[in-house]
């Protein structure tokens, strides 16, 4: 290990998948404090405690349909600023020189979309500001102000892309991405059990399968990563960060994408798959999260929202076509070329996955265990009973 390097801090970003209980910040807070010597300083990037965001979103939507791109940035930013300043209480409790900062001190700035802002600049200064006056601070990930001053986020799962954009301003070495992943797998470990950890991962690879639904990464901040040549390492929650996938250079190994979450309409009528698609592209220019691709099944085009449309814009944009939730996409990334995508039913999705999976990986792995949702994500939408710490 090398000595303390205060002009070259750490980076981390913690997702809401390592925050089920309380006492996870306090697993947390002790793994940074043993790393703190490396550096001497470190940045932590926090996600809202996992489940948090989906029940703000789902709450509001309860009192309007169409709540305004304000009001929902307003609600869901709570969230992650909660989970930050929990994450400096479990440091400071422990005796380290923690400060939670808030957007207008990450120095990011953006514009477009209050609730999928395009980042526009990243200014170093407020958070070495910051840093001269502490050891570790945490902030919220997600967040940067736009033109009026307006704290806007910058998309659902976008921690990843702050935490990229604190690394690059801070000149740091990589960004270490703490999930409940050991690191990057040939398929979601969670959905294909058989699924294999993939050691060193190329940008472009880790990218289209981001861009194909796959939820580990944001495929913007994997583009950033790359523009700055910042190797992005992807590790599990502690206390046991010790496996890991390194995203730098340009390996490419194969990749099985089973999207459950996507979003899909037919559109028999070519016109009004142009209308669609042109929309789609307007709205990306507000809100660059906006991507999909036409498929064909069954002799009939589709429009597919790889990760589905969490806020409801691609839904306002196929209103006159037919949903298919039914369908699901289904991406093999390759080693070369562009991913073949294609949709299936959604009964057949695991079944087709787990087939091209064989072909490409032929031994079974040991399976993971289940995925955890916190208890406490409902803390900002329902009282809850306090929780004992260990
Ligand atoms: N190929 C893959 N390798 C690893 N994880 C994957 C892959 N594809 C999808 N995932 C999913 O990514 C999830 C981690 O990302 P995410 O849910 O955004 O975590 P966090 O909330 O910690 O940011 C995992 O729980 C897993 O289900
Ligand atoms: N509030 C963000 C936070 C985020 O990026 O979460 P995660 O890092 O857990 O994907 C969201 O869920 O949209």
């Amino acid at each position: 290990m090398s000595g303390p390097s205060p002009d070259r801090p750490l980076v981390f970003k913690f997702g809401g998948a390592c925050f089920i209980t309380m006492g996870d910040y306090q697993r947390v807070a002790r793994y940074i404090a043993d790393r703190l010597p490396e550096a001497g300083r470190i940045v932590v990037v926090v996600s809202a405690m996992s489940g948090t965001t989906g029940n703000l979103q789902n709450a509001q939507r309860d009192l309007s349909a169409r709540p305004s791109a304000t009001l929902t940035a307003a609600l869901l930013i709570t969230a992650d600023t909660v989970s930050s300043v929990l994450l400096a209480t479990a440091l400071c409790e422990i005796g380290v020189n923690a400060r939670q900062i808030e957007a207008r001190q990450e120095g990011l700035t953006a514009s477009g979309s209050p609730q999928g802002a395009r980042l526009t600049g990243i200014d170093p200064a407020p958070l070495w500001a910051a840093l001269a006056t502490c050891t570790v601070i945490t902030m919220p990930g997600g967040q940067a102000i736009d033109e009026n001053n307006a704290v806007v986020t910058l998309g659902r799962n976008s921690s990843d892309l702050s935490a990229v954009a604190a690394a690059v301003s801070l000149n740091a070495e990589a960004c270490e991405i703490f999930s409940d992943v050991p690191g990057v797998f040939t398929a979601d470990p969670y959905l294909l059990p058989e699924a294999r950890m993939i050691s060193d991962l190329g940008y472009a690879t880790v990218k289209q399968m981001s861009l194909a639904g796959a939820k580990m990464l944001h495929p913007r901040a994997v583009d950033m990563a790359e523009r700055h040549a910042v190797p992005i390492i992807c590790r599990t929650c502690p206390p046991d960060a010790t496996s890991r996938t390194v995203i730098s250079g340009t390996a490419s190994p194969t990749a099985i994408i089973a999207d459950t979450r996507s979003a899909v309409w037919a559109f028999p009528d070519h016109r009004l798959l142009a209308k669609a698609v042109a929309r789609m592209a307007e709205a990306q220019l507000e809100d660059p999260g906006m991507y999909g691709l036409v498929l064909d099944f069954e002799g009939v085009k589709h429009l597919v929202i790889p990760g589905g449309d969490p806020h409801g814009a691609a839904h306002r944009i196929c209103a006159a076509a037919s949903p298919r939730t039914d369908l699901r996409l289904l991406t093999t990334v390759r080693d070369a070329g562009d991913p073949e995508s294609l949709l299936v039913l959604e009964g057949d999705l695991l079944v087709e996955a787990r087939r091209r999976h064989l072909m490409h990986y032929p031994s079974f792995v040991q399976p993971p265990g289940g995925k955890a949702r916190s208890p406490l994500s409902g803390l900002l939408t329902r009282s809850v009973a306090p929780e004992p710490v260990s």
